[in-house]
Protein backbone atom coordinates (compact mmCIF):
# COMPACT_ATOMS: atom_id res chain seq x y z
CA UNK A 1 0.00 0.00 0.00
CA UNK A 2 1.38 3.45 -0.82
CA UNK A 3 1.55 6.38 1.64
CA UNK A 4 -1.25 8.12 -0.26
CA UNK A 5 -3.94 5.57 0.55
CA UNK A 6 -3.05 4.33 4.03
CA UNK A 7 -4.52 6.21 7.00
CA UNK A 8 -1.67 5.02 9.21
CA UNK A 9 0.59 7.51 7.43
CA UNK A 10 0.68 10.92 9.10
CA UNK A 11 1.28 13.17 6.15
CA UNK A 12 2.99 16.52 6.50
CA UNK A 13 1.87 18.05 3.20
CA UNK A 14 -1.64 19.17 4.22
CA UNK A 15 -0.42 20.61 7.54
CA UNK A 16 2.39 22.46 5.74
CA UNK A 17 -0.03 23.85 3.17
CA UNK A 18 -2.26 25.23 5.89
CA UNK A 19 0.65 26.96 7.58
CA UNK A 20 2.02 28.36 4.31
CA UNK A 21 -1.40 29.73 3.30
CA UNK A 22 -1.56 31.68 6.57
CA UNK A 23 2.03 32.92 6.15
CA UNK A 24 1.24 34.05 2.63
CA UNK A 25 -1.60 36.24 3.87
CA UNK A 26 0.55 37.75 6.63
CA UNK A 27 3.46 38.33 4.27
CA UNK A 28 1.24 40.14 1.74
CA UNK A 29 -0.09 42.47 4.44
CA UNK A 30 3.38 43.13 5.87
CA UNK A 31 4.69 43.91 2.39
CA UNK A 32 1.83 46.30 1.67
CA UNK A 33 2.59 48.03 4.97
CA UNK A 34 6.23 48.56 4.03
CA UNK A 35 7.82 45.62 5.88
CA UNK A 36 8.67 42.97 3.25
CA UNK A 37 9.89 39.76 4.95
CA UNK A 38 13.28 38.44 3.89
CA UNK A 39 15.00 35.23 4.97
CA UNK A 40 18.74 34.56 4.58
CA UNK A 41 20.14 31.04 4.65
CA UNK A 42 23.80 30.50 5.50
CA UNK A 43 25.38 27.25 4.30
CA UNK A 44 28.99 26.30 5.02
CA UNK A 45 30.40 23.41 2.98
CA UNK A 46 28.28 20.65 1.47
CA UNK A 47 25.73 18.27 3.07
CA UNK A 48 22.97 16.32 1.30
CA UNK A 49 20.29 16.91 3.96
CA UNK A 50 21.05 20.64 3.89
CA UNK A 51 20.72 20.76 0.09
CA UNK A 52 17.25 19.20 0.28
CA UNK A 53 16.23 21.63 3.03
CA UNK A 54 17.51 24.76 1.26
CA UNK A 55 15.91 23.74 -2.03
CA UNK A 56 12.55 23.47 -0.29
CA UNK A 57 13.06 26.68 1.67
CA UNK A 58 13.58 28.55 -1.57
CA UNK A 59 10.52 27.00 -3.25
CA UNK A 60 8.15 27.50 -0.32
CA UNK A 61 9.40 31.01 0.51
CA UNK A 62 8.58 31.98 -3.06
CA UNK A 63 5.13 30.46 -2.68
CA UNK A 64 4.56 32.36 0.56
CA UNK A 65 5.83 35.68 -0.77
CA UNK A 66 8.95 35.80 1.42
CA UNK A 67 12.21 36.94 -0.19
CA UNK A 68 14.83 34.23 0.12
CA UNK A 69 18.56 34.47 -0.36
CA UNK A 70 21.15 31.73 0.06
CA UNK A 71 24.68 32.68 1.14
CA UNK A 72 27.01 29.78 0.51
CA UNK A 73 30.49 29.75 2.04
CA UNK A 74 33.37 27.33 1.39
CA UNK A 75 34.23 24.81 4.12
CA UNK A 76 37.61 26.57 4.49
CA UNK A 77 36.12 29.84 5.77
CA UNK A 78 37.11 30.91 9.30
CA UNK A 79 34.71 31.38 12.20
CA UNK A 80 35.69 35.07 12.36
CA UNK A 81 34.78 35.65 8.73
CA UNK A 82 31.41 33.98 9.26
CA UNK A 83 30.70 36.01 12.37
CA UNK A 84 31.50 39.19 10.45
CA UNK A 85 29.04 38.15 7.72
CA UNK A 86 26.36 37.48 10.35
CA UNK A 87 26.96 40.87 12.00
CA UNK A 88 26.49 42.49 8.59
CA UNK A 89 23.12 40.75 8.22
CA UNK A 90 22.11 41.73 11.78
CA UNK A 91 22.73 45.37 10.88
CA UNK A 92 20.85 45.23 7.57
CA UNK A 93 17.26 46.42 8.14
CA UNK A 94 16.05 44.61 5.00
CA UNK A 95 16.92 41.21 6.53
CA UNK A 96 14.18 39.73 8.71
CA UNK A 97 15.61 36.32 9.55
CA UNK A 98 18.86 34.37 9.45
CA UNK A 99 19.15 30.57 9.50
CA UNK A 100 22.51 28.83 9.82
CA UNK A 101 22.28 25.39 8.25
CA UNK A 102 23.76 22.60 10.35
CA UNK A 103 26.16 20.90 10.37
CA UNK A 104 29.02 23.33 9.84
CA UNK A 105 32.63 22.08 9.43
CA UNK A 106 34.29 20.87 12.64
CA UNK A 107 36.67 23.85 12.93
CA UNK A 108 33.75 26.26 13.31
CA UNK A 109 32.07 26.43 16.73
CA UNK A 110 28.36 26.30 15.90
CA UNK A 111 27.35 27.78 19.25
CA UNK A 112 29.38 30.93 18.59
CA UNK A 113 27.63 31.36 15.25
CA UNK A 114 24.19 30.83 16.72
CA UNK A 115 24.95 33.35 19.43
CA UNK A 116 26.10 35.86 16.78
CA UNK A 117 22.63 35.99 15.19
CA UNK A 118 20.63 38.83 16.74
CA UNK A 119 17.83 37.27 18.85
CA UNK A 120 15.23 39.32 16.93
CA UNK A 121 16.43 37.72 13.66
CA UNK A 122 16.83 34.23 15.10
CA UNK A 123 14.12 32.42 13.11
CA UNK A 124 15.16 28.98 14.40
CA UNK A 125 15.10 29.92 18.05
CA UNK A 126 18.66 28.62 18.49
CA UNK A 127 20.28 31.66 20.14
CA UNK A 128 20.90 30.77 23.82
CA UNK A 129 18.46 33.55 24.77
CA UNK A 130 15.80 32.19 22.41
CA UNK A 131 16.08 28.53 23.29
CA UNK A 132 15.67 29.49 26.96
CA UNK A 133 12.15 30.65 26.15
CA UNK A 134 10.89 27.13 25.61
CA UNK A 135 12.04 26.22 29.12
CA UNK A 136 9.67 28.98 30.27
CA UNK A 137 6.81 27.59 28.13
CA UNK A 138 6.96 30.49 25.64
CA UNK A 139 6.41 28.44 22.54
CA UNK A 140 5.56 30.86 19.73
CA UNK A 141 9.03 30.64 18.16
CA UNK A 142 10.49 27.18 18.70
CA UNK A 143 13.17 25.32 16.67
CA UNK A 144 11.40 24.42 13.42
CA UNK A 145 11.85 20.64 13.30
CA UNK A 146 10.91 20.18 16.93
CA UNK A 147 7.75 22.25 16.44
CA UNK A 148 6.97 20.37 13.19
CA UNK A 149 7.29 16.98 14.89
CA UNK A 150 4.94 17.98 17.70
CA UNK A 151 2.49 19.41 15.15
CA UNK A 152 2.37 16.01 13.41
CA UNK A 153 1.78 14.19 16.68
CA UNK A 154 -1.20 16.50 17.28
CA UNK A 155 -2.68 15.24 14.00
CA UNK A 156 -3.24 11.85 15.66
CA UNK A 157 -5.74 13.44 18.06
CA UNK A 158 -3.97 11.73 20.98
CA UNK A 159 -4.24 13.57 24.29
CA UNK A 160 -0.72 14.80 25.05
CA UNK A 161 -1.39 15.11 28.78
CA UNK A 162 0.27 12.20 30.52
CA UNK A 163 1.21 10.58 27.20
CA UNK A 164 4.25 8.27 27.42
CA UNK A 165 6.69 9.77 24.93
CA UNK A 166 10.16 8.47 24.08
CA UNK A 167 12.59 10.55 22.04
CA UNK A 168 15.61 8.87 20.45
CA UNK A 169 18.35 11.48 19.83
CA UNK A 170 19.08 14.48 22.06
CA UNK A 171 20.60 17.09 19.75
CA UNK A 172 20.15 20.75 20.65
CA UNK A 173 18.19 21.41 17.50
CA UNK A 174 15.80 18.43 17.48
CA UNK A 175 15.68 15.98 20.41
CA UNK A 176 16.09 18.39 23.34
CA UNK A 177 13.60 21.02 22.14
CA UNK A 178 11.03 18.28 21.38
CA UNK A 179 11.41 17.14 25.00
CA UNK A 180 10.74 20.68 26.29
CA UNK A 181 7.79 21.27 23.97
CA UNK A 182 6.16 18.01 25.05
CA UNK A 183 6.82 18.61 28.73
CA UNK A 184 4.98 21.92 28.29
CA UNK A 185 2.05 19.94 26.92
CA UNK A 186 2.01 17.66 29.95
CA UNK A 187 3.55 14.54 28.36
CA UNK A 188 5.82 12.18 30.31
CA UNK A 189 9.09 12.33 28.43
CA UNK A 190 12.06 9.94 28.22
CA UNK A 191 15.09 10.93 26.14
CA UNK A 192 17.49 8.31 24.73
CA UNK A 193 20.89 8.82 23.14
CA UNK A 194 23.99 6.87 22.22
CA UNK A 195 24.82 6.05 25.85
CA UNK A 196 21.34 4.72 26.64
CA UNK A 197 21.74 1.06 27.70
CA UNK A 198 18.74 -0.28 25.82
CA UNK A 199 17.02 2.08 23.42
CA UNK A 200 14.69 -0.79 22.49
CA UNK A 201 13.49 -1.31 26.09
CA UNK A 202 12.55 2.39 26.35
CA UNK A 203 11.13 2.65 22.84
CA UNK A 204 8.80 -0.31 23.41
CA UNK A 205 7.08 1.57 26.26
CA UNK A 206 6.25 4.60 24.14
CA UNK A 207 2.77 5.65 23.05
CA UNK A 208 4.56 8.21 20.88
CA UNK A 209 8.09 7.55 19.63
CA UNK A 210 10.18 10.37 18.09
CA UNK A 211 13.36 9.41 16.26
CA UNK A 212 16.06 11.94 15.28
CA UNK A 213 19.40 10.17 14.97
CA UNK A 214 20.48 10.11 11.33
CA UNK A 215 20.72 6.28 10.91
CA UNK A 216 18.54 4.56 8.32
CA UNK A 217 16.35 1.71 9.68
CA UNK A 218 17.60 2.16 13.28
CA UNK A 219 14.06 1.57 14.60
CA UNK A 220 12.61 -1.86 13.77
CA UNK A 221 9.17 -3.32 14.38
CA UNK A 222 10.22 -5.13 17.58
CA UNK A 223 11.16 -1.77 19.15
CA UNK A 224 7.66 -0.32 18.76
CA UNK A 225 4.61 -0.77 21.00
CA UNK A 226 1.55 -1.96 19.08
CA UNK A 227 -0.73 1.01 18.44
CA UNK A 228 1.97 3.65 18.98
CA UNK A 229 2.53 6.82 16.93
CA UNK A 230 5.99 6.91 15.33
CA UNK A 231 7.41 10.26 14.25
CA UNK A 232 10.42 9.72 11.97
CA UNK A 233 12.57 12.84 11.75
CA UNK A 234 15.66 11.38 10.04
CA UNK A 235 16.63 12.67 6.61
CA UNK A 236 19.26 10.34 5.15
CA UNK A 237 20.40 10.10 1.54
CA UNK A 238 20.74 6.57 0.23
CA UNK A 239 21.36 4.94 -3.10
CA UNK A 240 18.23 2.90 -3.85
CA UNK A 241 18.03 -0.50 -5.58
CA UNK A 242 17.60 1.26 -8.93
CA UNK A 243 20.91 3.11 -8.46
CA UNK A 244 19.39 6.55 -7.91
CA UNK A 245 19.70 8.65 -4.77
CA UNK A 246 16.67 8.79 -2.45
CA UNK A 247 15.75 10.06 1.02
CA UNK A 248 14.97 7.67 3.87
CA UNK A 249 14.27 8.30 7.56
CA UNK A 250 15.57 6.56 10.70
CA UNK A 251 12.67 4.10 10.93
CA UNK A 252 12.25 0.82 9.06
CA UNK A 253 8.88 2.01 7.79
CA UNK A 254 7.91 -1.18 5.96
CA UNK A 255 7.99 -3.35 9.09
CA UNK A 256 7.06 -0.69 11.68
CA UNK A 257 3.85 0.31 9.93
CA UNK A 258 2.50 -3.20 10.60
CA UNK A 259 2.79 -2.53 14.35
CA UNK A 260 2.22 1.21 14.75
CA UNK A 261 -1.15 2.95 14.48
CA UNK A 262 0.44 6.04 12.95
CA UNK A 263 3.76 6.58 11.20
CA UNK A 264 5.25 9.56 9.38
CA UNK A 265 6.51 8.86 5.85
CA UNK A 266 9.94 10.09 4.71
CA UNK A 267 9.77 12.03 2.46
CA UNK A 268 6.40 13.67 3.00
CA UNK A 269 6.21 13.71 6.81
CA UNK A 270 8.03 16.07 9.17
CA UNK A 271 10.18 17.70 6.44
CA UNK A 272 7.53 19.80 4.67
CA UNK A 273 6.18 21.08 8.02
CA UNK A 274 9.70 22.06 9.13
CA UNK A 275 9.98 24.32 6.08
CA UNK A 276 6.53 25.82 6.70
CA UNK A 277 7.36 26.56 10.35
CA UNK A 278 10.61 28.25 9.35
CA UNK A 279 8.54 30.63 7.22
CA UNK A 280 6.01 31.13 10.02
CA UNK A 281 8.88 31.89 12.43
CA UNK A 282 10.14 34.48 9.94
CA UNK A 283 6.78 36.24 10.24
CA UNK A 284 6.93 36.00 14.06
CA UNK A 285 10.39 37.60 13.94
CA UNK A 286 9.10 40.31 11.62
CA UNK A 287 6.23 41.18 13.93
CA UNK A 288 8.63 41.43 16.90
CA UNK A 289 10.91 43.71 14.87
CA UNK A 290 7.93 45.83 13.84
CA UNK A 291 6.77 46.14 17.41
CA UNK A 292 10.22 47.41 18.41
CA UNK A 293 10.44 49.69 15.38
CA UNK A 294 7.06 51.22 16.06
CA UNK A 295 7.80 51.63 19.75
CA UNK A 296 10.97 53.51 18.78
CA UNK A 297 9.90 55.55 15.75
CA UNK A 298 6.10 55.48 15.88
CA UNK A 299 4.01 54.07 13.04
CA UNK A 300 4.86 56.84 10.55
CA UNK A 301 8.26 55.50 9.41
CA UNK A 302 8.19 52.63 6.91
CA UNK A 303 11.08 50.66 5.48
CA UNK A 304 9.73 50.98 1.95
CA UNK A 305 9.83 54.75 2.25
CA UNK A 306 13.56 54.75 3.12
N1 LIG B 1 13.06 16.43 9.06
C1 LIG B 1 13.66 17.53 9.44
O1 LIG B 1 13.09 18.61 9.37
C2 LIG B 1 15.03 17.46 10.01
C3 LIG B 1 15.71 16.29 9.95
N2 LIG B 1 16.92 16.18 10.53
C4 LIG B 1 17.52 14.86 10.43
O2 LIG B 1 17.38 14.24 11.71
C5 LIG B 1 18.50 13.41 11.99
C6 LIG B 1 19.13 13.87 13.28
O3 LIG B 1 19.56 15.20 13.14
P1 LIG B 1 20.31 15.98 14.31
O4 LIG B 1 19.53 15.91 15.55
O5 LIG B 1 20.67 17.30 13.76
O6 LIG B 1 21.61 15.04 14.42
P2 LIG B 1 22.82 14.97 15.45
O7 LIG B 1 23.85 14.15 14.78
O8 LIG B 1 23.13 16.32 15.98
O9 LIG B 1 22.20 14.14 16.66
C7 LIG B 1 21.95 12.77 16.59
C8 LIG B 1 21.54 12.27 17.94
O10 LIG B 1 21.36 10.87 17.90
C9 LIG B 1 22.02 10.25 19.00
N3 LIG B 1 22.45 8.91 18.62
C10 LIG B 1 23.45 8.53 17.80
N4 LIG B 1 23.47 7.20 17.63
C11 LIG B 1 22.48 6.71 18.40
C12 LIG B 1 21.99 5.42 18.67
N5 LIG B 1 22.54 4.34 18.09
N6 LIG B 1 20.96 5.28 19.51
C13 LIG B 1 20.39 6.36 20.07
N7 LIG B 1 20.79 7.61 19.85
C14 LIG B 1 21.83 7.79 19.03
C15 LIG B 1 23.17 11.16 19.30
O11 LIG B 1 23.54 10.98 20.64
P3 LIG B 1 24.95 11.52 21.21
O12 LIG B 1 24.96 13.02 21.03
O13 LIG B 1 24.90 11.10 22.64
O14 LIG B 1 25.98 10.86 20.36
C16 LIG B 1 22.55 12.53 19.04
O15 LIG B 1 21.87 13.00 20.18
C17 LIG B 1 19.38 13.53 10.73
O16 LIG B 1 19.02 12.50 9.84
C18 LIG B 1 18.99 14.88 10.14
O17 LIG B 1 19.24 14.97 8.76
C19 LIG B 1 17.50 17.19 11.22
C20 LIG B 1 16.89 18.40 11.31
C21 LIG B 1 15.63 18.64 10.66
N1 LIG C 1 19.92 24.76 11.23
C1 LIG C 1 19.34 23.70 10.68
N2 LIG C 1 18.03 23.48 10.91
C2 LIG C 1 17.41 22.41 10.35
O1 LIG C 1 16.19 22.21 10.56
C3 LIG C 1 18.16 21.54 9.50
C4 LIG C 1 19.51 21.83 9.30
N3 LIG C 1 20.08 22.89 9.92
N4 LIG C 1 20.28 21.05 8.51
C5 LIG C 1 19.70 19.99 7.74
C6 LIG C 1 18.51 19.38 8.40
C7 LIG C 1 17.64 18.62 7.46
N5 LIG C 1 16.40 19.37 7.39
C8 LIG C 1 15.37 19.15 6.48
C9 LIG C 1 14.18 19.83 6.56
C10 LIG C 1 13.18 19.63 5.63
C11 LIG C 1 13.38 18.75 4.60
C12 LIG C 1 12.31 18.55 3.60
O2 LIG C 1 11.68 19.49 3.15
N6 LIG C 1 12.03 17.31 3.21
C13 LIG C 1 10.95 17.01 2.30
C14 LIG C 1 11.41 17.02 0.90
C15 LIG C 1 11.95 15.84 0.22
C16 LIG C 1 12.47 16.15 -1.16
O3 LIG C 1 12.33 17.29 -1.66
O4 LIG C 1 13.02 15.22 -1.72
C17 LIG C 1 10.30 15.71 2.78
O5 LIG C 1 10.85 15.11 3.74
O6 LIG C 1 9.27 15.39 2.26
C18 LIG C 1 14.55 18.04 4.50
C19 LIG C 1 15.56 18.25 5.43
C20 LIG C 1 16.46 20.41 8.22
N7 LIG C 1 17.62 20.47 8.85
Amino acid sequence: MSPSDDSRYLKGGPVAQRIIAAVREDAAIAKAEGFPPKLISITVGDTDAVDVYVRNQRAKAQLAGIDFEERRFPATITAGELEAAIHGLNADPRVTGIIIQRPVPAHIPIKTLQAAVHPLKDVEGMHPASIGNIVYNQLDLAPCTAAASVELLRETGLDLKGLEVVIVGHSEIVGKPIAFLLMSEGATVTVCHHMTRSVAAHARRADALFVAVGKPRLIKADMVKPGAAVIDIGINSEIGPDGTSRIVGDVDTESVREVASWITPVPGGVGPITVAILLRNTMVALSRQRALYEATYGTAGRLAAE
